[in-house]
């Protein structure tokens, strides 16, 4: 370059008659040389191409002294027993033990012969020799986001690489989750579940889980290749749970990388035996003709097995969502309350929780550039404080843009997965406007990749519970201060309202109840949890809001969703403070506090009366909505919430009052 920033050539110092470089020949006179060598002077140290490709990769770093010290016998000896860890994972249950395993792509076919067979010595002799039992499963364990790449570029149809660099994929038939076929296995240590009406928990025996089990326990070792997992749930370290996750497609390898928590290479070498195994045999469906199935998509859980089997779904969200059930059985046996709920904290070490169902902010609200991430879905209130069970986040695109919603676009880069998008075929370009696989839209990354996550994702006990709800009515106020009764009541309702199928045109707006905001994933009664929240809130002084991040102006149709720039500006002074000093009035029906002013937000829409242009449109609604919330709470009336009935008659007397 010149100094002017100019391009040049730059003159050649030794040059023939004709003005070009003259070309040596002779040896001698090219190696004695203060003359200018060709640059690809130095040859490969190769004889052959294949050599040549052997250079290419090599052997992982060992990363720690620990692991240093453990010498080659003692890391051959971990090996094996990985192995025979993983082999026990995939036995079946009705001939051999455990299948032949060997850890290795089966498509670099000149390493394998290299790695020992598995022993099955310890084992019984077989019951019934199969062909299943003579040929060997090749493990592809805890592969990094680019082995997985290559592995769903190759292998799995739908899997393209979008221009921002994130890896885009189909979840097949299934494009969200499928509560319906969610079944339970009921034994004598189950005796504590939430059974019956109004509970996600669908009874099944261990017989059947077993008949489902070796479904996909034969399925996946049919296969040439499984991926396997071992991670962690739970950044508290005193409450940490091992997981490992067995499945068929890279899709669901990398997603889970990107969910769960990653093992740094120390304690994968230590892991061992997982407290909870999940067989993902999604692309296998379950046979009908099975007791207790009503469609060929089936998820099951075994508690006292510690297990968990899927068929007929590759909706990568039922492993997530499968693992927030277990948690919620797990950790209230630790006194260890589990939420479905985001969570973040500000430069003063203030967290915020943000309850709320799917769609209604979690992600978007607790993804804040001004506050440090702890986490978006789901958490943990411990004595400790609060701790995230997982390592990622699972953000919904649908209509994402740059410029409201920066840190979740800025996530979708290499490594991430997005889920159902549409896409230009020859730039890569991600259409996130485009519904036409689904609305549900998904893309998971893992937490690091949100520039403010707080690493480890562990925080203080909250000052403020945030409970969302979308509301497509546009009666509930924008935000409403809440008392304690008031919160209960909420968190036990878990509402929000959805907008029905688009496509005819407008509909009504349907109201849905998920007690605790996540009755899907809750596993005991969900007054079980509300006396721990309650608990937890009054010991640490915790305040609790209402935030309705839906409709405005009328319901859905004649008004507008609130803009998500104001619902932020409401959200700020929660944090900063500002909004628990300012003045409130009490709303009709609800009963709820709303503030006067926010600044930020234009005050004629923090009371939803004032924004209705039909006055006697938004009194119906009101009534409308409040007596959907009284009858769903019929359900909750003979339930006692602690250990006096102070508190719950405190919180029915905190609902609509008309
Ligand atoms: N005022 C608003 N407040 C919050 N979100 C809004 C608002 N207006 C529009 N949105 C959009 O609503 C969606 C909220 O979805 P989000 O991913 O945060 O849901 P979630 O609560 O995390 O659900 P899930 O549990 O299914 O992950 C986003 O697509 C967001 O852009
Ligand atoms: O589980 C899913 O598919 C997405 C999610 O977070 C929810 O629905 O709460
Ligand atoms: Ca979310
Ligand atoms: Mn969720």
């Amino acid at each position: 370059m010149a100094a002017n920033g100019e391009f040049s050539f730059r003159s050649s110092g030794v040059k023939g008659r004709n003005g070009l470089p003259k070309i040596h020949t002779d040896k001698k006179a090219a190696d004695e040389s203060d003359i200018c060598h060709d640059d690809s002077a130095t040859p490969v140290k190769a004889q052959t191409l294949d050599e040549l490709h052997s250079l290419q990769k090599k052997k992982s770093a060992p990363t720690t002294p620990i692991q240093a010290a453990l010498g080659e016998f003692a890391e051959e000896d971990r090996h094996k027993q990985q192995m025979q860890s993983i082999s026990a994972s995939l036995a079946s249950l009705t001939r051999e033990t455990g299948p032949k395993v060997v850890k290795g792509d089966p498509a670099r076919a000149a390493e394998t012969p290299r790695v020992a067979p598995v022993s099955h010595h310890h084992f019984e002799p077989t019951l019934d020799i199969s062909d299943s039992g003579l040929k060997f499963t090749h493990i592809l364990y805890n592969l990094s986001p680019a082995e997985l790449y290559e592995q769903a570029i190759k292998y799995e149809k739908g899997s393209f690489i979008t221009s921002s660099g994130a890896l885009a994929t189909l979840s097949g038939a299934k494009t969200g989750r499928s509560p319906r076929d969610k079944r339970v296995v009921k034994d004598e240590t189950t005796d504590d579940l939430w059974w019956g009406k109004g509970s996600p928990n669908i009874e099944m025996d261990e017989h059947t889980f077993l008949v489902n089990r070796e479904r996909a326990v034969d399925y996946l070792c049919s296969l040439e290749k499984v991926y396997v997992n071992d991670q962690f749930l739970n950044w508290d370290p005193e409450h940490r749970i091992k997981v490992r996750i067995v499945s068929a497609r890279a899709y669901h390898s990398l997603f889970m990388h990107n969910m769960c928590i990653r093992p740094t290479p120390e304690e994968l070498a230590s892991f061992g035996t997982p407290d909870f195994t999940i067989y993902n045999a999604g692309q296998f469906p379950c046979n009908r003709y099975t007791h207790y199935m009503t469609s060929s998509t089936s998820i099951d859980v075994n508690l006292s097995r510690r297990e968990m089997v899927i068929l007929g779904t590759q909706y990568a969200g039922e492993m997530k969502k499968g693992l927030f059930s277990l948690m919620h059985y797990l950790m209230p046996k630790r006194g260890v309350l589990s939420l479905h709920s985001g969570c973040n904290m500000g430069k003063d070490g203030d967290v915020a929780l943000f309850f709320g169902l799917s769609g209604t902010g979690k992600t978007t609200l607790s993804t804040d550039h001004n506050r440090y991430l702890i986490g978006d879905d789901e958490h943990c209130w411990s004595d400790n404080g609060v701790s995230n069970i997982e390592g990622g986040c699972y953000a919904k695109c649908i209509d994402l843009s740059r410029e409201k919603e920066p840190d979740i676009w800025n996530a979708i880069k290499f490594g991430a997965v997005v889920e159902n998008v549409v896409f230009d075929e020859h730039t890569r370009e991600v259409d996130y406007s485009d519904k036409s696989v689904t609305e549900n839209t998904r893309a998971a990354y893992p937490i690091e990749f949100i520039p403010n996550a707080k690493i480890p994702c562990v925080g203080p006990h909250p000052k403020n519970v945030i409970l969302l709800a979308c509301d497509a009515f546009g009666v509930l106020p924008p935000v409403s201060k809440l008392n304690l009764a008031q919160t209960m009541y909420h968190f036990i309702s878990g509402y929000t309202a959805l907008v029905a199928g688009t496509e005819d045109g407008i509909k009504e707006p349907t109201a849905t109840f998920s007690a605790c905001f996540g009755a899907a994933f809750i596993m005991l009664h969900p007054t079980k949890y509300a006396a721990v929240l309650a608990d937890k809130m009054q010991k640490h002084g915790a305040t609790g809001w209402l935030v309705n991040t839906g409709w405005s102006g009328g319901s859905y149709g004649s008004g507008s969703r609130i803009k998500l720039a104001y619902t932020r500006k409401i959200i700020d002074a929660i944090h900063s403070g500002e909004l628990l000093k300012a003045n409130y009035v009490k709303t009709d029906v609800f009963g709820l506090e709303i503030p006067t002013e926010i600044e930020g937000v234009p005050s004629e829409i923090l009371d939803p009366a004032n924004t209705w242009s039909n006055k006697k449109a938004h009194e119906e609604t009101l009534l409308k909505l409040a007596g959907l919330f009284k009858k769903n709470f019929e359900g909750f009336l003979n339930y006692k919430i602690g250990t006096d009935s102070n508190l719950t008659d405190e919180i029915l007397a905190a609902g609509p009052n008309f």
